[in-house]
Order: structure tokens, then C-alpha cells, then sequence
């Protein structure tokens, strides 16, 4: 199998403050991958610069001037969905319109039938297909957490990479979401990169896993996952 990312020798640091010390691992194609570790270990910072990657823009980390850094990101139509954020009370789209905007339609004010069918499609498979016509400022929590999910299948990408996307949501809505990407990458074949602070349905639902700890990434199979990657992170497990 092949791999979709290649990472060798890539430091990342902030002033003197170093985040990633010369890190070396590859993800292969098609896997669902959970990035964990502690706050602040640098997750949010090792995806930021798989993304500028794939965007062609400088990423965050140093080059190893003794052993030449790579990063290599194999993807057409890569996917993000940020840490929950609020649009605010006056959003004035509708779930499905807010979805619509993840389409590359650019100018033409019309969508074609693949179009609505990616839409109709996205919308069942974050469970809002009955909730399609409600304004997103007036979705709960989870939903809207839902909808920027779906914003993302539209596109559907061959990574999709998801910062903490269960942290808005109840215990069941986040295991149904795990499913329901699981099922997906599985179906269209694509990577998925989770980062995620509740480890407990990894060895179950995913392929691979990333552990961040003291500067260092350590990767493995799901099935292998760590004790002590684990444990470290139950107590910081936070449904609203
Ligand atoms: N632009 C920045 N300037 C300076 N320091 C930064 C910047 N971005 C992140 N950091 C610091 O780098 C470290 C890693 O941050 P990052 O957001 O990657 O961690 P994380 O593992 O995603 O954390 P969390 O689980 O809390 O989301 C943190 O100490 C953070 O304060």
C-alpha cells in the first residue's frame, strides 16, 4: 500500500519554544488515523502544516539542515473541519444553504444535479437531512458542529482532516458521527485524520493512531494504542 503522508525529520517551533522535534512517520492511503496527546503538544500544529502543504504554502516547522526535512501530503481535494467555532445569532443560511458553500460552483448563482445529490447525500450522513431548512443559528450545539462536517463531505476529499470535531457534542452524536465517518472513508476510500482528545472508541473505529509527547510522535496501529496514550486523556473528556 502506499502512503498518503510522508513526514521526515520535520521540527516545529515557536520562538525558542520547541513543539515538535525532528519527527519522522507515514500514514498510508485510505487509513482513518486519531491524532492524540495532551493539550498543547503540538496536534493542531502538526495538521496546520500538512495542510500549508497541500496548499503550497510555507508550513510551520524548521528545516533540518543535517537530515533534509519532507513533507509529503498526496492529496487533490483535501477537507478541514476546524475546532467548533459560532457563526453567531444573525447567520442568516440555512443548514443546507451553509452546506451549498462547500461546493467549488465559483460564480454560477445555480447547482447542477450532482450538486444536490452531494448536498442531499451530506446531509443524511450527518443525520440533519430532516433539519435541512432550519436556520444554522438556530441549530443546537452538536448540529451546527454537524453541519461544518457535512460542509466538508460535500467537497468529498480525499483527506479529510477533523480538529476535535466530537468536542460540541453528547456521547451518543459523538460515537454516531465516529461510525458514520468511519463507514464513509471506508466506502469512498479516502484518509481521515482525527484529531481527538476521547480516546475510547480508537481501537475499535480506526486504523492508526499519532501520539504527541514531549516533542516526539509516536505512530502504530489502533489496535496497539498505548495505556498510557489512553488514560492520559479520559479525565479531559468534556460533553456539553
Ligand atoms: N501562533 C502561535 N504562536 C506561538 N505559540 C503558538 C502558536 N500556535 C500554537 N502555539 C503554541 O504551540 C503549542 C502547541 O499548540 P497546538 O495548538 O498545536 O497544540 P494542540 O496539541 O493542538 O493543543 P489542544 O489539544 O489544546 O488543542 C501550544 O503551547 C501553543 O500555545
Amino acid at each position: 500500500m502506499s502512503a498518503q503522508i510522508v513526514v521526515k525529520n520535520f521540527t516545529a517551533a515557536f520562538g525558542d519554544r520547541l513543539i515538535l522535534k525532528d519527527v519522522s512517520f507515514k500514514i498510508d492511503e485510505h487509513h482513518f488515523t486519531v491524532i492524540v496527546g495532551e493539550n498543547g503538544t503540538g496536534k493542531t500544529t502538526l495538521i496546520k502544516s500538512l495542510i500549508q502543504e497541500v496548499i503550497g504554502q510555507k508550513h510551520l516547522g524548521h528545516e533540518n539542515k543535517k537530515q533534509k526535512t519532507m513533507i509529503d501530503v498526496n492529496s487533490q481535494t483535501l477537507a478541514y473541519v476546524p475546532q467548533f467555532r459560532d457563526l453567531g445569532d444573525d447567520y442568516p443560511l440555512t443548514i443546507r444553504s451553509f452546506i451549498a458553500l462547500g461546493l467549488k460552483s465559483g460564480l454560477r448563482p445555480w447547482l447542477n444535479a450532482h450538486e444536490k445529490s452531494a448536498i442531499e447525500q451530506a446531509l443524511k450522513q450527518v443525520d440533519l437531512a430532516d433539519l435541512a431548512d432550519l436556520r444554522l443559528s438556530d441549530a443546537s450545539g452538536g448540529q451546527k458542529q454537524r453541519a461544518y462536517i457535512a460542509q466538508a463531505l460535500v467537497q468529498e476529499p480525499d483527506l479529510l482532516i477533523l480538529d476535535e470535531p466530537t468536542a460540541a457534542l453528547d456521547a451518543n452524536h459523538a460515537l454516531a458521527l465516529v461510525k458514520s465517518v468511519r463507514a464513509l472513508q471506508q466506502r469512498r476510500q479516502i484518509g481521515v485524520l482525527w484529531i481527538s482528545h476521547d480516546t475510547s472508541w480508537i481501537k475499535e473505529y480506526a486504523d492508526g493512531y499519532l501520539w504527541l509527547y514531549d516533542g516526539q510522535i509516536q505512530s502504530g496501529r489502533a489496535a496497539d494504542l498505548p495505556d498510557a496514550a489512553a488514560s492520559q486523556h479520559r479525565q479531559e473528556v468534556k460533553y456539553v
